[in-house]
């Protein structure tokens, strides 16, 4: 297998050199590009503040697979598991309920001592961390607000909520070295008709601004805010929208974050990378798969997820995009799961890189569209997947769909245990 696998790279390194396209080079950047995997795929977003309460906030984890981890330890065993079998270099996006210690502590009290096996263990594979607040799932966000309350002393429980995990991302970062990018995402919205739409985005624009004003370094922590169209329960009237959010990062030149299922189903993040990239220092993509709803399913190689990879590629935002990953189902295996959604994610990022985008944009330039729809069509079936295994061979991954075999083989021993 090994053989057949070096022997066809090296027929598709000739066949994409033909192209003018370098294919070790394409591999060097990718090597330069972590994906960060998020936490809560492996437990269905429970966290371990407390485990047995409802997923609040408007989210939903639909499905009952078996063997969904149920502590800390079995959540990083399952990511070992996980990563094992991913490819190149990776990140994880924890939030603030996935804390572990021996007693409560409120959210509004956390701290990076909470977080430390997390670090230990980060340390030990090489990892970055990234972080979020969590506002949702608490008797204190029941009502569908949090930092957009009307309550002042609700209100400022969220505020210092989210300044305590802005200290525990920068330790993160501090501890690592590498900046943790910290997403602020609150549900705050409305069921029905809203008459005063205004009023919750002064409070939580004041609120955002009262959280960041905190200078922290940004060699150890960058802010970002997540933006939604709906919730469940928020279907009419959401606070932090898409205008909002957008308005606030380049006003205050913040991160944005750019969430796949957070818009109308016929508007598309792609779209709005290189248009929100002018504006704003960074962006944050939730690569995600929406299925006629924010329903988080796991990402595909689909047209969707390739435009995304285009654009970070296309327009070379390598320092300006960080990529990661929301989706949560309940109703397949988990660590597949993860695997499936972070190799395609990678697998777009690669077949972007092996693009000949500078001909194609020559093309272009001299309105030579059918050349150019001609080439793009071609370049789809050139051997980027004899790429694709290559690389998997060198970071000592499987190649191919024999992973399965290992999740299968987890699962049996380990997951049916739980
Ligand atoms: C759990 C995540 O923070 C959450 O999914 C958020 O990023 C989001 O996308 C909410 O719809
Ligand atoms: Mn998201």
């Amino acid at each position: 297998m090994t053989k057949l696998i070096e022997q066809a790279y090296e027929l598709a390194r000739e066949r994409f050199a033909a192209v003018g396209v370098d294919t070790e080079q394409a591999l060097a950047r990718l090597d330069t590009l972590p994906v960060s995997m998020h936490c809560w795929q492996g437990d269905d977003v429970r966290g371990f503040e407390n485990p047995q309460g409802a997923l609040t906030g408007g989210i939903q984890a639909t499905g009952n697979y078996p063997g969904r981890a149920r502590n800390a330890t079995e959540l990083r065993a399952d990511l070992d598991k996980a990563m094992s079998l991913i490819p190149g270099p990776k990140r994880l996006n924890l939030h603030a309920i996935y804390l572990e210690s021996d007693r409560p502590v409120a959210r509004d009290a956390i701290e990076p001592q909470h977080f430390a096996h997390w670090v230990e263990w980060a340390k030990q594979h090489q990892l970055g961390l990234d972080f979020n607040p969590t506002c949702f799932s608490h008797p204190l966000s029941e009502d569908g607000f949090t930092l957009a309350h009307r309550d002042k002393a609700i209100r400022q429980f969220w505020i210092d909520h989210c300044k305590a995990s802005r200290h525990i991302s920068a330790s993160f970062g501090k501890q690592l070295g590498s900046p943790s990018v910290m997403n602020v995402w609150v549900p705050d919205g409305m069921k029905d008709l809203t008459v005063d739409r205004f009023a919750p985005r002064q409070r939580l624009m004041a609120a955002l601004d009262d959280i960041f004003s905190e200078k922290l370094d940004p060699q150890h922590h960058l802010d970002a805010v997540e933006s939604k169209l709906f919730g469940i329960g928020a279907e009419s009237y959401t606070v932090g929208s898409g205008e909002f959010c957008l308005g606030y990062a380049t006003s205050r030149q913040v991160g944005l974050t750019l969430d796949a299922g957070h818009f109308h189903p016929t508007e598309v993040i792609s779209d709005k990378i290189s248009a929100a990239a002018l504006y704003v220092p960074r962006l944050l993509l939730h690569i995600s798969r929406p299925v006629r709803w924010d329903s988080d399913h796991v990402v595909l190689l689909d047209d969707e997820t390739q435009a995304i990879a285009h654009e970070i590629v296309r327009q070379q935002l390598f320092d300006k995009v960080h990529i990661g990953l929301d989706f949560f189902d309940a109703s397949i295996n988990r660590i597949a799961a993860w695997v499936i959604g972070t190799r395609n994610a990678k697998k777009a990022l690669l077949r972007a890189l092996l693009e000949p985008t500078d001909q194609l944009r020559q093309l272009e330039n001299q309105s030579d569209y059918t050349s150019r729809l001609a080439l793009l069509e071609e370049q789809k079936s050139l051997p980027w997947q004899a790429v694709w295994e290559s690389w998997c061979l060198r970071n000592d991954v499987p190649a191919d769909a024999r992973w399965l075999n290992e999740v299968q083989h987890y699962q049996q021993h380990i997951l049916s245990q739980r």
